[in-house]
This record gives C-alpha cells, structure tokens and sequence, in this order.
C-alpha cells in the first residue's frame, strides 16, 4: 500500500473533527491527495451500524455487543474506504480508529485492552496506522465544548458518566505508554491553531522521515 494511513484519538470534543478539517486543507494545498474520514461510519453499511451502537434508546446494549458492532464497522470501513484510498496513494485521515475501542470499550468499560485488542486484530487484519495523534484533554473541558455547540447530536456514549469520560482518558494514556512508536500526545488544552500547528508538524514529519 502506497498511502498513509493516520489516525485521531481522544475523549470527546477533544478537538479531533476540528483539526483533521484544519490538516486535510494543509495538506492539499501541499499537493497531497487526502481523504478524510470517521469511525464509526464513512461508508454507508458503517454508519447504519453506527446508528444502532450510539442510539440514545439503546442502554441494554450488552458492553461486548458494543465492542463487535464497533470491530464489524471497522471492518467494512476498512475494507470499503480506506484499503481502497491507500491503494492509491492517498492519505487517510481517519477520526477514530482500534484505540478508540481499547480506551472505550476495553479500559473505561471493564472487557480488558487484550481482549478488545484480540478480536480487533482478527477485524483490522493487519491494516494498522503509520501513526496515532493523540489528543489529550479533560474530559470535563471536551464535554463543556460539545455542549456549547446546540448542533451537534448528544449520543449514547455522551450520556456516560463523568466517571467513565475519566476511564476513557485513563485508558488513552495506558495506550500512549504501551505503543510509544505509533502514537504521539499533543495539549489538546490550547487554542485551534496551536493544537493544529503542533498536529501538522508532526504529520509533516512522518510524510518527510
Ligand atoms: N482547541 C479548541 N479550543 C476550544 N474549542 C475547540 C477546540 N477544538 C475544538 N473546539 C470546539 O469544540 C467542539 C468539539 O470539537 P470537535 O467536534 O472537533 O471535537 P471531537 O474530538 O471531534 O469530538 P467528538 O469526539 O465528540 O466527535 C466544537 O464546537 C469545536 O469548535
Ligand atoms: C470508534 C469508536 C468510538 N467509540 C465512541 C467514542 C464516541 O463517544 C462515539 C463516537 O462518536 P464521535 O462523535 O464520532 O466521536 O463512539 C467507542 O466507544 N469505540 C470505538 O471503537
């Protein structure tokens, strides 16, 4: 595969949407080609499991049926949009990937990193990012900022506790520890086009290297 594959993580309204839109515009005006995209979504069958998994209604959902349902629209995510983008040379930004389901669904929920790793790894089947932004912030401050915004949907996962946002954290910063290679920590307490600026630098760096 020719491309780059990149990923975003961190707790919710960490700043990850805002920055990938900041990076893709970067990026083309240097020429690249770039495709930006979600988890879970970017293609239809995805975004219909999407639907299913964070419907607001849904709170019997049985924590490792979340988990499957996020490894399967992974999969088709995966194999619909990004192994297609990579093969041509493009670079896949992508908000949201493996590391939102070892933080969420194996630390914060309880099922256990290697586990949500394992069935992950059948689900990716190799197609791991080159590298991982990940953006660290409060999870009080990233819910303060998508509650400012009336727009946006308040979905299932919103809804958990603080306690929870906190595990989720606690979790990335494990994942930080653990794959030191892949995934980088950017302040994501700071202005937009400070976050950014460290963001494309670090992007740029990877591309060049
Ligand atoms: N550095 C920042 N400082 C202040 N506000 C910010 C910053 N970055 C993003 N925001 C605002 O915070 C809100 C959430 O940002 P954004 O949607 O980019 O976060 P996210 O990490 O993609 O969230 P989610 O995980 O919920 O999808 C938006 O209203 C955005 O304008
Ligand atoms: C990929 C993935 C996501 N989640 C959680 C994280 C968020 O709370 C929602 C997605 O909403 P966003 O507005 O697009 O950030 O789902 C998860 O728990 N596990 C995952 O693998």
């Amino acid at each position: 595969m020719a491309g780059y594959f990149f990923s975003f993580e961190g707790p919710d309204g960490a700043g990850k949407t805002t920055i990938i839109q900041l990076v893709e515009k970067f990026l083309t005006e240097q020429g690249f080609e770039v495709i930006s995209t979600r988890e879970p979504g970017g293609i239809e069958i995805a975004e219909k499991i999407r639907a299913v998994i964070l419907n607001p209604e849904h709170k019997s959902m049985d924590a490792r049926t979340e988990a499957l349902l996020y490894a399967a629209a992974r999969r088709q995510h995966l194999v619909e949009r990004v192994v297609p983008a990579l093969n041509e040379g493009k670079i896949v930004l992508c908000d949201r990937f493996i590391d939102s389901s070892l933080a969420y669904q194996g630390f914060a929920r309880g099922l256990g990193i290697d586990e949500v790793l394992a069935i992950n790894e059948f689900a990716i089947n190799g197609c791991m990012p080159s590298l991982t932004v990940y953006f660290d912030l409060d999870p009080k401050i990233g819910l303060e900022r998508i509650n400012k915004n009336k727009l946006r949907e308040i979905n299932r996962l919103d809804m958990e506790s603080f306690s929870f946002h906190y595990k989720v954290r606690e979790g990335y910063l494990q994942l930080v520890k653990r794959f030191k290679d892949r995934i980088i920590q950017v302040d994501a307490n700071r202005t937009i086009d400070e976050v950014f600026e460290e963001t494309a630098k670090i992007i740029m760096q990877r591309i060049q290297s």
